[in-house]
């Protein structure tokens, strides 16, 4: 039954073509008709356009209910044939009413056709699969053919001037439309039956908009929405017109509409999936107030390439707005009726009405406002209509944007720009007031429970050496101590290192070495490190992060900030009270060790060099947390300085509670 459900789709996305089309079509010949006009003019093609979306708003609920009651079949054709019809007598009469009255008579049969197309996908499919697919995919039908009925419009628009005369222009796209319905109802014909599924209720957009947002949040998106759907809107309404003053004709005109749908289609898709770790309410906020921006560069630059791509970034905006603003309130936010909620209903709702609100006003302000010829200064500006009532849209739609933006922030008393730049490099922003404090509480729960303290450095820099020399001195004043080591402290851990050691090991990826580092590392902190510093111990570790940091990172020539993050996670955040660098250079650590060099080691000077350099990066970028010494002195110096470093940062050994218990001690008297 695929077969059956493709042919289905093609001729559907036939008929989508035409309903499309319909809109540049009718609004093109609109304006041929007003065209001595200029005030006239523009109010036409807006009454055009809110007539095409009014029965959307006023009759929507019907129309699916009528369509549930007609054979599928039937309904596509007839919604086909009666349409073509309609579109071919408007040319032929070529009267402004009879226009008008088409818009207004094709866009309720749209309303009784998308119901059925949206019915009759899921029927023709076999199986549960497929027929969850074709109801997915039936918006994709539905308005994907959008982003060809534009391009298509500029482009016959551009053969007809090239070969017809003025007045049948417009007629040439109104009888390419019928063609296309001709086309579709041909298609339908010849699929023999298309089974009924009980239709999804069409939801009434006043109704929706009466019950209200339901929550805050869809209270603050529809403020969003509404900005977008004004400057969308205001866009379109005017752009017949505006083309014109531009010099563009209707190929202008579509190029405007394509870079609209196109803008559209592109901002829904990617919207969701840009700058990830940034607030979706932020940025949804952040895409009504560029909207706004970029309608007032179409209002005041006249310049028709550049009104072209500044509507495709308005409809971007409007589509990362939309996108990112309905996955917040948890709608579908693609119309799906399967899984709509109040807050999505309304939303639809308000960018619905919005619409036709902004068809109707727009071109009434422009017309109002008329064009005039400005002299300042000695230079000349020529301030059209159009132009300043979508200077007054954009006005409208920045100040909706920012009390959208207001309303909706997640992240007060953030700063903006600091937050979209680490979201640029892939991070959350954290205000360095709250990181301090963060840390500091962190610093404060770690005292009252054990030290951890790192040695770290390149190899044979003395870490092992002086790690024991510090645990021995430790142990010596009365405290807990544990020593161990990096990698391979714990039973998993030494297979680890084994395979991270032996020579034999070849063709490791470095991503690979770094995460089973990491995993020792997670296995280290899970069962020695963190029990010992839970009940009150020092822990001394030798080696640890850092180590990562410095020969993964800057020895590899890994990102580091990717390692750190891996760290962190593998760690659970766990960074050492103190630590110790050993500094010295490479051929004098190696030339120490005796054993023979295992697979690191045997890295190139180079290599090592690099690790050299990454420790003392790190320790510069935060000076508070290392002691850093030349580990070329002698041993006893170094364990002095060492120890008068660590007695700063120790508890007092006598843990606490200890004294209230020995107040309460009995006294053992000698009678
Ligand atoms: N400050 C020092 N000066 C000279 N040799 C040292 C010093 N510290 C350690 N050594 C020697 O260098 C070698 C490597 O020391 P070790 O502590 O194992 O280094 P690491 O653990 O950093 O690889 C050992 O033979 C040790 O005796
Ligand atoms: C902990 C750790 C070690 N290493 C390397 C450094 C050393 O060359 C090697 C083993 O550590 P090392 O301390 O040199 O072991 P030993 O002193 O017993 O030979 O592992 C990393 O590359 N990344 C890390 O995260």
């Amino acid at each position: 039954m695929v077969g059956p459900l493709r042919r289905l789709r093609t001729a559907v996305s036939l008929s989508a073509l035409g309903m499309w089309l319909t809109v540049p079509a009718l609004t093109a010949m609109a304006a041929m008709l007003t065209r001595d006009d200029e005030g006239v003019r523009a109010q036409a093609v807006g009454g055009v356009l809110a007539l095409m979306l009014l029965p959307a708003v006023l009759l929507a609920p019907l129309g699916g209910t009528l369509a549930a009651r007609v054979d599928r079949r039937l309904m596509l054709i007839i919604a086909d044939v009666l349409r073509l019809v309609i579109i071919v007598t408007v040319p032929l009469l070529g009267m402004l009413p009879w226009t008008m009255a088409a818009a207004f008579l094709v866009a309720c049969l749209n309303l009784l056709w998308a119901p059925t197309v949206r019915a009759s996908l899921p029927a023709m499919a076999a199986d549960e699969e497929t027929r969850a697919a074709a109801r997915r995919s039936a918006n994709r039908v539905l308005f994907g053919p959008a982003l060809a009925a534009a391009p298509l419009f500029a482009v016959v628009a551009l053969v007809a001037d090239a070969t017809l005369g003025g007045g049948s222009r417009a007629g040439l796209a109104l009888y390419v439309t019928a063609a296309v319905f001709l086309a579709s109802a041909v298609a339908v014909a010849l699929i023999r039956e298309i089974p009924a599924e009980p239709p999804a209720p069409v939801p009434a957009p006043l109704k929706s908009l009466f019950q209200g947002a339901g929550t805050a949040a869809a209270r603050g998106l529809g403020l969003a929405v509404a900005a977008v759907s004004l400057a969308a809107g205001a866009v379109v309404a005017v752009a017949r017109v505006h083309a014109g003053e531009l010099g563009g004709g209707d190929a202008g005109y579509g190029s405007v509409l394509a870079g609209l749908v196109f803008g559209l289609g592109f901002g829904l898709f990617a919207g969701p999936r840009v700058l990830v770790p940034f607030s979706r309410r932020r940025l949804a906020g952040l895409a009504v107030v560029a909207a706004a921006l970029a309608l007032a560069v179409i209002a005041v630059v006249q310049n028709l390439v550049v009104v072209v791509f500044a509507t495709g970034f308005l409809g971007m905006s409007a589509g990362a707005a939309w996108a990112n603003g309905s996955g917040v309130v948890g709608g579908s936010g693609d119309g799906d009726a399967q899984q709509d909620t109040r807050p999505s209903a309304y939303l639809r709702s308000v960018a619905l009405v919005t619409a036709v609100v902004a068809f109707a006003a727009v071109p009434l302000v422009a017309g109002l406002i008329g064009s005039h010829r400005l002299e300042v200064g000695g230079a000349v500006y020529d301030v059209h209509g159009s132009g300043a009532a979508l200077l007054v849209a954009a006005v409208l739609a920045a100040v909706f944007g920012l009390l959208a933006y207001r309303r909706l922030d997640d992240r007060r008393g953030i700063p903006l720009v600091p937050d979209l730049r680490a979201a640029l490099h892939g991070d959350v922003y954290t205000p360095p007031e709250q990181a301090a404090a963060a840390a500091a509480q962190q610093r404060t729960i770690r005292r009252e429970r054990g030290v951890f303290i790192a040695f770290e450095g390149g190899e044979g820099a003395g870490k092992t050496t002086q790690a024991r020399l510090a645990a021995i001195w430790l142990r010596d004043h009365g405290y807990d101590v544990v020593t161990t080591y990096e990698p391979g402290a714990t039973k998993i851990g030494m297979r680890l290192r084994a395979m991270l050691l032996d020579r034999d090991t070849t063709g490791l990826s470095d991503r690979a070495e770094t995460l089973l580092y990491a995993a020792d590392r997670a296995d280290h902190v899970a069962n020695v490190i963190k029990p010992a510093i839970e009940r009150g111990a020092i822990v001394v570790s030798d080696r640890y992060v850092d180590s990562s940091l410095a020969y993964q990172g800057f020895g590899r020539q890994l990102p580091v900030e990717d390692i750190a993050r891996v760290n962190a996670w593998a760690t659970g955040g766990l960074v050492p009270d103190l630590t110790v660098l050993l500094e010295l250079p490479p051929q004098e650590g190696l030339s120490r060790l005796s054993a023979p060099a295992d697979r690191i080691e045997s890295e190139s000077r180079e290599f090592h060099e690099r690790v050299r350099q990454g420790f003392r990066a790190l320790a510069e970028a935060d000076p508070d947390r290392y002691l850093v010494l030349d580990a070329s002195r002698p041993q006893g110096e170094l364990s002095r300085e060492i120890q008068y470093r660590i007695r700063e940062i120790l508890p007092d050994p006598v843990p606490a509670g200890t004294e209230d218990a020995t107040s309460t001690f009995p006294v053992i008297r000698d009678f």
